[in-house]
């Protein structure tokens, strides 16, 4: 919503946003250069020439709790509603490099994701659903290689191609340290890793989306729309220089880089951000990377509707906010949409209200109009002048990451940290004292709101988990697992590519935890060096 200061109204990122936009708004602006055609540089009107005219978005939804029967259960009726994509979302465990059995996890296993610890439950997870026919999104970070190698490996088996594989993995190291907390090693690892992947990927499993460079987790930290796409870009451009000095070439990896952002209910304001983040990473890919293919100076992005907009006073309310999320994302040209359920602030999501979520997309994309033609605000004096203030703030920002030396010395400055901190402050202080208006909260409140039953999770998932996994360590050949983590452990101590002998690991059924366990004898684990 827009914020006022005297007569001044300002929007989401601060910039001033004006009661009438007319044509001497865009008096200097020029089509050709500032638009292009869609599917063409700068790509501001979208990545392909005909966009939802061609085919819709990826009805994505992330999912997943439990145990892996549990999760397979519900991408089944996931699949059976119309989605066209699966995101699975790991329990914290999995997330940290833990077996279910470890004191760490104690408490947490299958609470928000499934839990992960071998190629056994990965079986589980995909069972009876094709691998090679679907793709997948794997929310996993610091253990994204094991993850996507337990796919693989279950793929293989399933006897699908690894070349027809598609999916992504989020892999995002960097905005962990700055925002969502699931890191293990430090930098210097955890990026020579991200380079294996990248390397790995080329060579065995060549449409699979290395990264999901994500801005998500900042937003929902409290970062601006300007903020979130510079943060998140000027990690994207660590990576690229990672990648680079590992000795690929640009065009051998930029195009598989993927992005993930929010959106927000301020509409017009994500519409440009939208936008601004399409033109300032083909020009980065192209000036900066010189990168050739196309396909390289692409910003494909996944968008998930704000989860911290919504409300547990009136949850019911919270449909309202995710369509209009959701309808910003889709006239921002997204690839890929989670729209969040009704209930998210309360619990997990219910079955129903898991559906309602998919069907709010299938409203927008098969019952109004918005898919009959590209990028329809292209040429509005408001949008074309908001893309063009949030992609000169964005740069602005994305200099003062490069002033401190890059997104890894920013990031150990604590520089982005502060940044979306202040900006958090300001929304709660705007929040408590009514300014910004939030529906059913600080106005337009009930006395009691309708009883609502949420989906728990199971506490004996976690006896069961470990009980499956002292199965596994009775039944599996030991001495494989030892000398599998032996090679592994010389590739990591050496400049071998690490996920060849981590493949051949979990393939003997080695742990999740036992390799992570393995790395952090070798590479240590990450101390933040917090300000707060
Ligand atoms: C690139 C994206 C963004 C989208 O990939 P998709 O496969 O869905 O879509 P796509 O690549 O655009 O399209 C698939 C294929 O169709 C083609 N295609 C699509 N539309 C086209 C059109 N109009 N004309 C011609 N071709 C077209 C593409 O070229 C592509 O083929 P080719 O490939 O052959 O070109 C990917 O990375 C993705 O799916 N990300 C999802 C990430 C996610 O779900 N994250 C959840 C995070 S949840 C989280 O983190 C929040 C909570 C937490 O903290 O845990």
């Amino acid at each position: 919503m827009a914020r006022q200061s005297g007569n001044q109204r300002f929007n989401e990122s601060g910039l001033p946003i004006e009661p009438v936009y007319g044509p001497d708004a865009l008096e200097d602006w020029d089509a050709g250069t500032k638009l292009g055609e869609p599917g063409a540089y700068p790509y501001t009107r979208g990545v392909y020439p005909t966009m939802y005219t061609g085919r819709p978005w990826t009805m994505r939804q992330y999912a997943g709790f439990g145990t892996a029967t549990e999760s397979n259960a519900r991408y089944k009726q996931l699949i059976e509603n119309g989605t066209m994509g699966l995101s699975v979302a790991f329990d914290l465990p999995t997330q940290m490099g833990h077996d279910s059995d470890a004191p760490l996890a104690h408490g947490e296993v299958g609470k928000v994701g499934v839990a992960i610890d071998s190629v056994d439950d990965m079986r589980v997870l995909f069972g009876g659903i094709p691998l090679e026919d679907v793709s997948t999104s794997m929310t996993i970070n610091a253990p994204a290689a094991l993850l996507l190698l337990l796919y693989q490996l279950v793929a293989e088996e399933q006897g699908a191609d690894p070349a027809k594989l598609t999916g992504t993995i989020q892999n995002d190291v960097l905005k962990e340290y700055i925002a969502r907390g699931t890191y293990i090693f430090p930098p210097k690892p955890s990026l020579r890793l991200i380079a294996d992947i990248f390397k790995y990927c080329r060579a065995e499993i060549p449409k699979w989306n290395t990264i999901s460079i994500s801005g998500y987790h900042m937003a929902e930290a409290g970062a601006t729309p300007a903020q979130e796409i510079a943060f998140t870009l000027a990690d994207g451009i660590e990576y690229v220089r990672t990648a680079v000095a590992a000795g690929m070439s640009v065009d051998d990896f930029a195009p598989r880089l993927s992005f993930f952002f929010v959106a927000r209910t301020t509409l017009l304001e994500e519409v440009a951000k939208f936008r601004a983040a399409r033109r300032i990473w083909a020009r980065v890919m192209r000036e900066e990377f010189g990168a050739q293919n196309p396909k390289s100076l692409m910003l494909r992005f996944h968008t998930q509707t704000a989860g911290v907009q919504l409300t547990a006073q009136q949850p019911e309310v919270n449909l309202a906010r995710v369509t209009v999320q959701a309808l910003g994302a889709v006239l921002g040209g997204t690839q890929s949409l989670h729209t969040n359920s009704y209930d998210e602030a309360i619990a997990l999501p219910t079955d129903k209200s898991a559906r309602l979520a998919l069907r709010t997309q299938q409203v927008l994309a098969y019952e109004t109009d918005v898919t009959a033609t590209v990028d329809p605000f292209a040429g509005s004096y408001v949008v074309e002048s908001m893309t063009d203030d949030v992609e000169a703030a964005a740069v602005a920002l994305m200099e003062q990451v490069e002033d401190r030396g890059g997104a890894v010395n920013a990031i150990e400055q604590g520089f982005q940290k502060e940044e979306i901190e202040r900006s958090a402050y300001a929304i709660a202080r705007e929040t408590d004292s009514g300014e910004r208006v939030v529906v059913g909260v600080n106005r337009f409140q009930r006395e009691e709101d309708e009883p609502y039953e949420p989906l728990r999770v199971d506490p004996a998932i976690e006896r069961q988990q470990c009980d499956r996994l002292a199965r596994l360590r009775a039944e599996r050949d030991q001495a494989a697992v030892d000398g599998a983590l032996a090679e592994l452990r010389k590739a990591a101590e050496g400049t071998d590519n690490v996920l060849y002998p981590m493949k051949e690991a979990l393939r003997a059924r080695a742990t999740v935890g036992e390799v992570c366990n393995t790395l952090r004898e070798i590479w240590g684990a990450y101390v933040p060096t917090d300000s707060f």
